[in-house]
């Protein structure tokens, strides 16, 4: 029986522009993806029946929904298909849940990605990260991303990916306690729709923007309070299409001296930007421990 225990962490949009509508409703993104140091942690415990199982510290996501078990199936299914698996390959997956669901920071994304990667390395699959990315796009747009695992600029969907390396900076991540749909936000029409293209590499701060924030702002006036709290500590924006916002910082010291003043109404934490996905590293240190001791 093999145990296997990996992060899943959260992404921040440092950006997001939508530049576009496809026919089929969905829109055109180009949005800066970074990793940040916290998240969920994932512990795989291969079987010997054919089973898939699930357990989460949150109840209400031990249900057949979750991505991860969704991930778990499909890669199941993708590797008989190709003949890559013979035997009953059977998998219990437990989620430390840390990150909130649905604040735009990608938990359900990176979960589903660490479960993917996860049982490529424990039942031995030889799978490209280009087949293991395309289908996580099957999952959810922001899957890819932490599949490649390195910090990215995203166009389509969230498909095209650029990699990218911005600073790696600290953030206070804020979220303002209020639930956001991702898809109610996208079929506003106030939505803002019609950013002019950048020209990848050329960004700052300052000259992007995250097109839900003026939208979110007015629909949820908790997310306006939080955000008019935050920028007088440090630049910050809504990720994703929010809940949570988040603050730039040059230092941690100064990340944690504006969590310590957080009104307690709201959660928060502080994280470190990173351009590699951990959970890549974790497995490529497995990988070469297992090839030593195969010596
Ligand atoms: C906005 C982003 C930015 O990273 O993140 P989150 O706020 O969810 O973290 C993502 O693009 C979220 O992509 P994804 O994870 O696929 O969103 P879902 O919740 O599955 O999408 C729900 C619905 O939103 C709409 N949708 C989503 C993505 C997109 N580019 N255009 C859309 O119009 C579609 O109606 C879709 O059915
Ligand atoms: N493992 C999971 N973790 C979190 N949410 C999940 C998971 N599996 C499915 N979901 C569903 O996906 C939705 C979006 O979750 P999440 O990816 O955390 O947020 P966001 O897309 O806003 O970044 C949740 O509301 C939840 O119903």
């Amino acid at each position: 029986m093999e145990v296997l225990t990996l992060p899943a962490v959260a992404k921040l949009n440092l950006f997001l522009h939508i530049v576009g509508q496809r026919d089929n409703g969905y829109h055109n993104l180009q949005t800066l993806f970074q990793f940040v140091n916290f998240g969920d942690s994932l512990t795989f415990t291969s079987k010997q029946t054919a089973d898939i199982t699930l357990s989460c510290t949150e109840p209400a996501l031990e249900s057949a929904d979750n991505l991860v078990l969704k991930a778990a199936q499909l890669l199941r299914h993708y590797a008989k298909q190709l003949g890559l698996l013979y035997l009953a390959h059977g998998v219990h997956i437990h989620i430390d849940k840390r990150l909130p669901f649905g604040g735009g920071l990608g938990g359900g994304s990176s979960d589903a990605a660490t479960t993917l990667l996860a049982l490529r390395h424990l039942w031995k699959l030889p799978i490209t990260d280009d087949q293991l990315a395309e289908l996580g796009l099957q999952l959810g747009a922001d899957v890819p991303v932490f599949v490649r695992g390195h910090a990215a600029f995203a166009e389509g969907v969230g498909e095209h990916l650029q990699l990218a390396e911005p600073p790696c900076l600290w953030y206070l991540v804020v979220h303002p306690g209020v639930e956001i749909s991702t898809p109610s936000i996208f079929k506003n029409p106030d939505l803002k729709r019609d950013h002019s293209p950048l020209k990848w590499p050329h960004w700052s701060w300052e000259t992007t923007t995250n097109d839900c924030e003026p939208l979110v702002r007015r629909l949820y006036p908790e997310v306006a309070n939080a955000l008019d709290w935050l920028v007088e500590y440090a630049p910050s924006r809504l990720t994703g299409t929010g809940a949570c916002i988040f603050g730039r910082f040059d230092s941690e010291t100064l990340a944690r001296a504006a969590l310590q003043r957080m009104p307690a109404h709201w959660t928060g934490f502080v994280a470190r930007g990173l351009n590699e996905n951990p959970v890549c590293q974790q497995l490529r240190q497995a990988s070469t421990v297992n090839l030593t001791n195969q010596d």
